[in-house]
């Protein structure tokens, strides 16, 4: 199979369509970006990683910073993460308050931003962000191989500056007890964690330990890194996770700088970015792209 082949022809496709979905525009930051954008790559079990378009270029991967904290947190706290956080998809918006009313302040999922933060808030542990966020940083270069990624300073202030609803979440869970760290501090590694930068090569290259292939890094075991599937599958795209599971049939992490990670077990690790989001919040001609990939190349979790 020539995936270059493929790759190529879904960049050409990508650059034609006239609709590429709606920045995010919470903050300047993200707002300002060139939908026209579209990048892709593929880092394959047999060590080659395969481009298209704007893959060198960096983004904001936002929620993407999800799979890393959880990986981070289970390997800390194993299986006491699940007293504090649910493995539900939610049915809402990734920001949504609604359910932490009626489930007593446990988030349905780890990957909605209330259960992020609760993900947070157990890696921070009572040390200094900084200290946390170094840590994280550092898991997300070694799993890269890369040690040329860094936080966005300016996304991180302005993410702090418009971080209302978040703060609302934390403090909300913070009144069932939900939270160990004073809110603040939480809250603040959380959007310092989102405003994490990197390419779809250096993304996809970081995905490669969620890949289950022999020769890649090993970050967590094999047992932990299928239940990161599992919920990557499950509630990665938010209250579009069926959707997703249903047109590419690969667990993927969203976020709203328009980037998904998605893994092919024992295939591939891939990412895709382009920042024009669709209704849900998910990179619009990036799930696009992702469902022509999974049809051209046949990865699929149900073969
Ligand atoms: N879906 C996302 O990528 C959300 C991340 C964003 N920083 C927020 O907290 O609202």
């Amino acid at each position: 199979m020539d995936v270059q082949r493929i790759l190529d022809d879904i960049g050409t496709d990508m650059a034609a369509r006239p609709d590429r979905g709606l920045a995010a525009t919470y903050i300047p930051e993200l707002a300002g970006i060139d939908p026209a954008q579209f990048g892709l790559a593929v880092a394959l079990a047999d060590g080659r990683v395969l481009t298209t378009g704007d893959a060198d270029v960096s983004f904001s991967i936002q929620s993407v910073s999800k799979v890393f904290t959880l990986a981070l947190a289970l390997g800390r706290q194993g299986d006491g993460l699940w007293s504090r956080v649910g493995r539900e998809p939610s049915g809402h918006a990734f920001n949504s308050i609604l359910q932490l009313e009626t489930e007593a302040g446990i988030p349905r999922n780890p990957f909605i931003n209330a259960g992020a933060l609760v993900v947070t808030d157990t890696i921070l542990d009572g040390r200094a962000p900084k200290e946390t966020l170094a840590e994280l940083v550092q898991f997300v270069r070694a799993a890269a191989d890369d040690d040329d990624l860094h936080i966005d300073a300016d996304v991180a202030r302005s993410e702090q500056a418009h971080g209302h609803r978040n703060t609302a979440l934390a403090e909300f869970m913070a009144a069932h007890g939900n939270m160990r760290n004073p809110v603040e501090k939480t809250c603040g590694t959380y959007f310092h964690q989102c405003a994490i930068a990197m390419t779809c090569r250096q993304l996809a290259l970081a995905g490669r330990f969620l890949m289950g292939a022999p020769d890649m890094p090993r970050l967590v075991s094999p047992a932990r890194m299928r239940r990161v599937l599992a919920l990557m599958m499950t509630c990665g795209h938010y209250d579009a996770s069926g959707d997703f599971a249903f047109r590419v049939g690969l667990p993927g992490k969203s976020g709203v700088g328009g980037g998904i990670l998605v893994i092919a077990p024992g295939r591939a690790s891939i990412a895709v970015w382009s920042p024009g989001l669709n209704a849900n919040g998910n990179s619009h001609l990036g799930s696009i792209a992702m469902e022509m990939l999974a049809a051209r190349t046949g990865w699929s979790v149900f073969d």
